[in-house]
């Protein structure tokens, strides 16, 4: 596929489109898999760049990946793990994050690990000092190099105390990866505890791990000497759904988005209600419309599960374009969430950024430099233009606001669309956009 693509707004995206497994799991749950003494099989697993990218790092790393793409069955044999040259994990790194949380696995299989340089969105700084932090507490020797970080562990892992500064996902991720095969019992306050995290949880449980996630975000570990392989499917990829659900509001659609589920979607789907979208949990999916009439504008702020989801945020904004008076978003997870509002503006939307935290609490940014806060005034009627695709949802939402346009928009770097968008050109064209590449 072309990185660019012609697309002719004005259509409303009608149909009915099926969302598998959930990036943010799928690729946890891969790594994880190194862990066991036997193959493991995920079920459900979609076509996404993130998969490949972590396939290529576990098969440099002796792993045999299995992988049905139809099916959406992937099966992994980790029997034979072996170290990988760094240069090749460098180069396969590639556009994804998920290649530091190899290191828990890997010094466990085979006592060192690397870290490349690491991909992922640039919404951010995205340091790692919290993984890093959590590494050496488990007794791990941290060496940074000229390119990239090496790990070992000379005298092995051991369960620590850890209160992390934020619930961070990765950071969760990293200390679970690590403390299930870790000697002794590790206790995580502040825990992230996104639905993914659970499911990864579950799958570490069904390997032969002992978690228990305990109220006020605190998770316990009792390290075991060996884990085996297991199977599980993956929960529905809960920020597609939602994109999707967005796409369906600004276009004034209705959209039917098989696989999706309300249990992890609770505190978006009343955000949805709020702005004016109709919706309806069904057993197949949830079926997500534009009733008619004014769209209200909202107050919106992210967080950590189970607050307002971060991932959910720049397709939303587009459809509050379309609302009827001023939208408030604060962005409090990442520092620099609102870059992509700049092509809204070329095509007619009014937005403006602040430094300041708008319409909630002060949060970590406020103070500081960062353009975190939004203030959409609507409803606009957006024009077609040339735009640039700056991330991954900057960039769905991109397409989106390219959809409500009056026009043919050319949508550039598309792409990196597919590092989380499941075949999101033929679910268009099942939507019946007008979209061709360029
Ligand atoms: C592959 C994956 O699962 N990505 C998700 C994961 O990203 P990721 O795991 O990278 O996100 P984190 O929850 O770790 O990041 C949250 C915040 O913590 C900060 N932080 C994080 C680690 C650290 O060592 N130091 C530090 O300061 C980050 O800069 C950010 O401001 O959770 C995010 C929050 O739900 C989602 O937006 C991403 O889609
Ligand atoms: C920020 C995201 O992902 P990653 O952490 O993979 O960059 C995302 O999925 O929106």
């Amino acid at each position: 596929m072309s990185g660019i693509l012609n697309v002719t707004g004005g259509t409303p995206l009608t149909g009915e489109i099926t969302v598998r497994g959930a990036k943010n799991f799928v690729s946890k749950a891969m790594v994880a898999a190194l862990l066991g003494n036997t193959p493991s099989e995920l079920r459900n697993v979609p076509q996404i760049k993130d998969v490949d990218v972590v396939s290529g790092l576990l098969r440099l790393h002796g792993v045999d990946v299995d992988y049905d793409v139809d099916a959406g069955v992937i099966r992994l044999d980790p029997r034979n793990v072996e170290t990988a040259h760094v240069a090749d994990i460098d180069a396969h790194a590639g556009s994804s994050r998920i290649p530091i949380l190899f290191c828990g696995p890997l010094l466990h299989r085979l006592g060192e690990a690397f870290i490349p340089d690491l991909g992922g969105c640039r919404i951010g700084d995205r340091p790692i000092d919290y993984h890093l932090e959590i590494l050496r507490q488990f007794g791990a020797v941290v060496d940074k190099r000229a390119q990239g970080i090496r790990i070992t562990a000379p005298r092995g892992l051991h369960g620590t105390k850890i209160n992390l500064p934020y619930p961070s996902v990765g950071a969760t991720e990293q200390l679970l990866l690590t403390a299930v095969r870790a000697e002794g019992v590790t206790e995580l306050r502040n825990a992230a505890t996104e639905p993914e995290i659970i499911d990864l949880i579950a799958f570490l449980q069904r390997m032969g791990a002992i978690i228990s996630v305990d109220t006020d975000r605190v998770i316990r570990i009792e390290g075991v000497a060996e884990l085996h392989g297991a199977r599980q499917t993956a929960l529905t990829d809960r920020i597609e759904a939602g994109s999707w659900a967005s796409a369906a509001l600004a276009t004034g659609g209705d959209i039917l988005v098989r696989g999706a589920s309300q249990a992890g979607m609770m505190t978006f789907l009343n955000t949805f209600r709020r702005v004016g979208g109709a919706f309806e949990v069904l057993d197949e999916g949830i079926r997500f419309w534009h009733p008619g009439g004014e769209l209200n504008a909202t107050v919106l702020e992210t967080d950590v599960h189970p607050g307002f989801m971060t991932d959910w945020q720049q397709p939303l904004v587009v459809a509050l374009t379309q609302a009827t008076g001023l939208s408030i978003v604060h962005e409090t997870v990442y520092e620099n969430r609102f870059g992509f509002t700049e092509a809204l503006r070329g095509m007619g939307a009014t937005i403006q950024v602040y430094r300041e935290c708008l319409g909630g609490a002060p949060c970590r940014f406020g103070q500081r430099n960062f353009y975190h806060s939004a203030v959409v005034s609507g409803p606009t009627p957006l024009r077609a233009a040339d735009i640039e695709v700056p991330d991954l949802r900057g960039g769905f939402s991109h397409l989106i606001a390219a959809l409500t346009a009056e026009g043919t928009s050319r949508v550039g770097g598309i792409d990196i669309i597919n590092r989380g968008y499941e075949n999101f050109m033929g679910k268009l064209e099942a939507l019946g956009a007008q979209v061709s590449p360029g």
